[in-house]
């Protein structure tokens, strides 16, 4: 079997007497998109904060590219290669949606870029960023303000500036959250054409969206997870139905 990029093992965190993490295994494979679906409350944004290194856990390993990251700071397994849309990455209202990405592309630049010709510096910061445009849709509205962007345009360009990490995986927390539905629909065809180029780790509460998109879906439920495959199966679990699917009508 491939070894996993991501892999989670027994991990547990606690608030109070609260277990919200319940030692959770979790694996994300190269390429692989993996939805992480769960009822409100069932621990899915504490688990997220947890890989992303916001939260340490009380117990358990988190492994990324082979490498133990359990106590690894955010920036740091962002550097490794762990990208997290919409809480790391803030886009500025009042510059460019390419004005934006370059200065994601600077700050993750790991050679001092700012010793570079002014020509040469605007080109080793515009080349990747235009690349990372055109990866999320986005190059008709490069000259945009990140402002005057639409919801989903404003999720894709956090796509874009994740994606100038050229990351080994994407955790990706509810991008569809306060999206239309027309929007929604760009937005699961932009994630479609990610798969297998990144390993992407996705919360969602759109479940079509989810059965649409998902290689492995796994569900959280009280901080454990009680199914994990693809998703005909999970569908299909009673388990699951009974959780949390039964709750969707
Ligand atoms: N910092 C905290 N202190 C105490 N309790 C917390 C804290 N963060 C989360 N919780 C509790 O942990 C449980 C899990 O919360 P979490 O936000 O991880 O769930 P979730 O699956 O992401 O839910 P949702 O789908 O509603 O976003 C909830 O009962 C929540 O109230």
């Amino acid at each position: 079997m491939t070894e996993p990029v991501l892999a989670l093992s027994g991990v547990r965190k606690a608030f109070g007497a609260l277990r919200v993490t319940d030692g959770v295994d979790l694996a994300l494979a190269p390429g692989e998109l993996h939805a992480l679906i769960g009822p409100n409350g069932a621990g899915k944004t504490t688990l997220v904060h947890q890989i992303s290194g916001m939260l340490r856990p009380d117990a358990g390993s988190i492994r990324f590219r082979g490498a133990e990251i359990t106590g690894f700071t955010p920036e740091k397994r962002a550097r490794a290669g762990l990208a997290r849309t919409f809480q790391i990455t803030s886009t500025i209202a009042s510059l460019s949606v390419l004005e934006n990405v370059a200065l994601s592309v600077q700050a993750r630049a790991s050679h001092p870029l700012a010793l570079f010709r002014n020509a040469a510096y605007d080109e080793a910061l515009n080349r990747p960023a235009w690349a990372a445009i055109e990866a999320v849709g986005l190059t008709e509205r490069a000259h945009v303000l990140a402002g005057r962007l639409s919801h989903g345009e404003k999720r894709a360009l956090e796509i874009a500036m994740a994606l100038t990490l050229e990351p080994a995986a994407i955790l990706l927390d509810e991008p569809l959250a306060g999206v239309g539905r027309e929007e929604g629909e760009r937005l699961i065809s932009l994630l479609a054409s990610l798969k297998g180029r990144y390993a992407m780790l996705l919360v969602e509460h759109d479940m079509e969206a989810v059965f649409a998109l998902a290689d492995t879906v796994s569900v959280l439920v009280y901080g454990r997870v009680i199914a994990s495959g693809d998703p005909a199966m999970v569908r299909a679990d009673p388990a699951v139905r009974e959780a949390y699917l039964g709750e969707e009508g």
